[in-house]
C-alpha cells in the first residue's frame, strides 16, 4: 500500500551552478503532474532585470535579499517543483524552511563539469571572473556541507544525461510524491 499524500507536494532542486536544477525541474514538473517554479527566473520578473543587472546595481548582497524574500514566498506554495539558484541555501532561515516544505534534492555537478556546462554564459555574475575555475572550486567548499543539511536526496549529475538524472531522481522520491509520473 502506498503512502499517504503528505502537504505540501513540492520537489525542491538544490546545487550549484549548472548542475541541472532549470533543466531537470521542466521535465520532472511534467512527470510528477507538478508545476515548475524557478526561482531565479522569479526573481528576474519581479526585479524587471536580469540577474546579471541585479548583481551589477545592488551588488551580491541585494541579490541575496531579493532571493531570500522571494524563496519565502515560492514556498508558500502547494504543488510545485522549486528549482533553486546555487546560493539559495546560504541563508540560514532559507535552509531551515526548505525542508519544512517538501522534499529536497541535490543535484551534484564537480567544477569541471559546471565549467564545461557553463562554458561561454555570460548570466551568471560570479563566473565572469579571470579564474572562474578557482571560484567553482571556492564556493562548492562553502556550500557543500550546506546543500547536504538540507537534502535528502543527492545525484552527482556528472556522468548523466538530463534523462537519467530524472529518472534517478523519480527513482529516490517517495510514492505520494511520484504519484503523477507516468510508469
Ligand atoms: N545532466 C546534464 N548533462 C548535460 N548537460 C546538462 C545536464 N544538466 C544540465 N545541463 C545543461 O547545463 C546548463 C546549465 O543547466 P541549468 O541551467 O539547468 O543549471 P542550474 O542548476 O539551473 O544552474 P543555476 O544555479 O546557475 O541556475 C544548461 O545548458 C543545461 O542544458
Ligand atoms: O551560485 C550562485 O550563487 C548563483 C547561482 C544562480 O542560480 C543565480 O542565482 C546567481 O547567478 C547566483
Ligand atoms: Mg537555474
Amino acid at each position: 500500500m502506498s503512502e499517504p499524500v503528505r502537504e505540501p507536494r513540492n520537489i525542491i532542486l538544490v546545487g550549484p551552478m549548472a548542475a541541472g536544477k532549470s533543466r531537470l525541474g521542466r521535465e520532472l514538473a511534467q512527470r510528477c503532474g507538478l508545476r515548475l517554479v524557478d526561482a531565479d527566473a522569479e526573481i528576474e520578473r519581479e526585479a524587471g532585470a536580469s540577474i546579471a543587472a541585479i548583481f551589477a546595481r545592488e551588488g551580491e548582497a541585494g541579490f541575496r535579499r531579493r532571493e531570500r524574500a522571494i524563496l519565502a514566498d515560492l514556498l508558500m506554495q502547494d504543488g510545485i517543483v522549486l528549482a533553486t539558484g546555487g546560493g539559495a541555501v546560504l541563508d540560514a532561515g532559507t535552509r531551515t524552511l526548505l525542508p519544512e516544505r517538501g522534499l529536497v534534492v541535490h543535484l551534484h555537478a564537480s567544477p569541471a563539469t559546471q565549467l564545461a556546462r557553463a562554458a561561454g554564459d555570460t548570466a551568471r555574475p560570479l563566473l565572469q571572473q579571470p579564474d572562474p575555475s578557482a571560484v567553482l572550486h571556492a564556493l562548492a567548499t562553502e556550500r557543500d556541507p550546506l546543500y547536504a543539511a538540507v537534502a535528502q536526496l543527492r545525484i552527482d549529475t556528472d556522468d548523466l544525461a538530463p534523462s537519467e538524472v530524472c529518472a534517478r531522481i523519480l527513482d529516490g522520491l517517495p510514492t505520494w510524491l511520484r504519484s503523477g509520473a507516468g510508469a
